[in-house]
């Protein structure tokens, strides 16, 4: 298309004209009759396509708090505003958050929710002149002005409004810097902030039963309406249960990082008793996961408690411990049923949602009472490396999906039992420069030197119990033969003494008579006394 000159410099000031008609609208028109006009237009506007509109303000009048609705629904548009606002702000976050892109003041985006597009407008009221005031409400006043088509309202206000608060408030509690919280002492938590990459991506575990454990802990986070409809407290038992070193723990932070929740590391040795864990409990917040780690250890399912022992806790029990800490473990006072209170008590449901996650390595020894579903509804087995394990730590540690050596170590992983973290250790590189390989050929090496030495250890088992065998074997005829030997002095005895009782009879009690006389002389006296009367 050609564009001629003349036509560009009428454009040009016709613009200029425009221009300064608004500047002196702007300048010399009062704010009410601006008002006024613009608000005539929109008239004008909505009489030809009817657009509702809906406000959310920054802060509720008379509040110096925040608006939830409002923080929510910013952080859902600035996960949005990087791939449509025309004009970002970037806010740096706070020590170690990433930086965070938001729509800039002005700038509008479209979203669109089942198909129907909505505007969003970031505004702000200027007030008139400069005031000073110590309250956010007087100063600017910023909102949020979504704008839809009228005859979307039932849907806008039912669904969509609700979808954008909930999904910012995801966001918001994603991007939050996440706590690690203790029970070091009594009956208070101390925090650090928490900061581990382990996810389910990087987890190793067969593909389908982590999809399961995913789906399971996003329906969990998602059912609030559903606890609410059923009528139940908004929270769900995990057990974790398998050898030491099948990633129990890191199993824990993947949980907490999927969910996004704090974690709460509840220390049942150091808690005196049943009142201080319920002060403790108490005082945790909703989205935390609340995880008690080798609960067998912890408690003595009779109820009263014992202190740990097993693993790493069982050499820090040989190391002599402070008088004051031996003092205390041994006034602690938790119990069984303490604890099931808790968990299901009437007081479980002070808080929101909450996830809680035992832990052990001998599952056998918990009572069916504490791990019944209802306390802790998903049981999870975490065993020895699969092949399915091992590809993904290959992934993550080699950056390998597949190699010939994997056919070999297959072979090896089927025949002997070995960690997750010992066949993650095996593929960590040891040197600078170490290719996959080489780390692959280690794990070989560590695979068949364990095979080798289960195969020890089950000959050894066999010897052992074949010598224990033997030796009950030889107790066992000792036995016989000494029951025998009793037997036949048993017999024996029996045998004299019907035969002395014969001789009696025979002899006229020759023998009788010695032996009574040597008890009581008296009577043969008299017997003999009255023969020779
Ligand atoms: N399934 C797994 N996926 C990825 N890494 C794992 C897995 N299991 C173990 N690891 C690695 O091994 C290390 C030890 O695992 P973890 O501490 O989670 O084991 P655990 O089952 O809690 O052991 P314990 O019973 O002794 O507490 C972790 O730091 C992790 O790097
Ligand atoms: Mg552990």
């Amino acid at each position: 298309m050609e564009i001629r000159a003349e036509k560009l410099a009428e454009w040009g000031s016709s613009l200029a004209g425009l221009m300064f008609v608004w500047a002196t609208f702007d300048q010399f028109f009062p704010k009410f009759l601006k008002d006024y006009i613009q608000l005539q237009w929109r008239k004008l506007v909505n009489y030809f396509n009817p657009i509702m509109t809906i406000i959310f303000n920054e802060y509720s009048s008379g509040l110096y708090k925040r608006s939830d609705a409002y923080t929510a629904i910013e952080s859902y548009l600035s996960s949005k505003s990087a791939a449509r606002a025309s004009r970002l702000r970037a806010e740096v976050g706070k020590k170690n958050n990433p930086m965070v892109l938001a729509m800039d003041d002005f700038e509008k985006i479209h979203d669109v929710f089942e198909g129907v597009s909505v505007k969003w407008f970031k505004g702000k009221h200027i007030p008139q002149g400069k005031t000073i005031s110590w309250s956010h409400a007087d100063n600017e006043k910023k909102f949020y002005e979504l704008s839809f088509s009228e005859k979307h309202r039932t849907l806008i206000t039912d669904k969509y409004i609700h979808y954008v608060v909930e999904e910012g408030k995801a966001i918001q509690s994603r991007r939050r810097q996440r706590r690690l919280y203790m029970n070091c002492c009594g009956d208070e938590w101390d925090y650090a902030v928490f900061e581990h990459p382990a996810s389910f991506n990087n987890f190793a575990m067969d593909e389908q039963r982590k999809e399961q454990i995913v789906n399971d802990l996003i329906t969990f986070s998602q059912g609030k309406e559903y606890y609410a409809k059923i009528g139940k407290v908004w929270k769900r038992g995990y057990l974790l249960y398998g050898p030491p070193g099948t990633g129990k723990s890191t199993m824990i932070v993947a949980m907490a990082n999927l969910l996004g929740y704090d974690i709460y590391d509840l220390e049942l040795t150091t808690v005196k008793d049943n009142t201080d864990l319920k002060r403790l409990l108490l005082n945790i917040k909703g989205k935390s996961l609340i995880v008690i780690e080798d609960i067998d250890c912890s408690l003595d399912l009779t109820g009263e408690r014992k202190r740990k022992k097993g693993k790493n806790k069982k050499n820090r029990d040989n190391f002599p411990k402070p008088k004051e800490e031996d003092d205390r473990s041994d006034q602690s006072k938790v119990t069984l049923s303490g604890l099931l209170n808790f968990i299901d008590g009437i007081w479980s449901g002070c808080a929101g949602e909450r996830v809680i996650v035992f832990t052990t390595n001998h599952v056998e020894q918990l009572d069916p009472a504490l791990i019944r579903r209802g306390r802790m509804d998903m049981h999870i087995e975490l065993g020895y490396c699969t092949f399915g394990a091992f590809k993904v730590l290959a992934k993550n540690y080699l950056n390998i999906e597949s190699h010939p050596l994997f056919e070999k170590i297959e072979e090896l992983l089927e025949q002997t039992n070995m960690t997750p973290a010992d066949v993650a250790e095996n593929l960590t590189p040891k040197t600078l420069g170490a290719d996959a390989e080489t780390c692959l050929k280690s794990l070989i090496q560590a695979l068949e030197k364990a095979k080798e030495e289960s195969k020890l250890k089950l000959i050894k088992e066999e010897a052992k119990e074949a010598e224990a065998e033997a030796e009950q074997q030889a107790e066992e005829e000792k036995e016989a033969e000494q029951k025998a030997e009793e037997e036949k002095e048993a017999q024996q005895e029996a045998e004299s003494d019907n035969g002395s009782n014969d001789s009696y009879d025979e002899e006229t009690g020759s023998e009788e008579s010695e032996s009574e006389s040597e008890t009581g002389s008296e009577e043969p006296e008299s017997e003999s006394e009255t023969e020779s009367e």
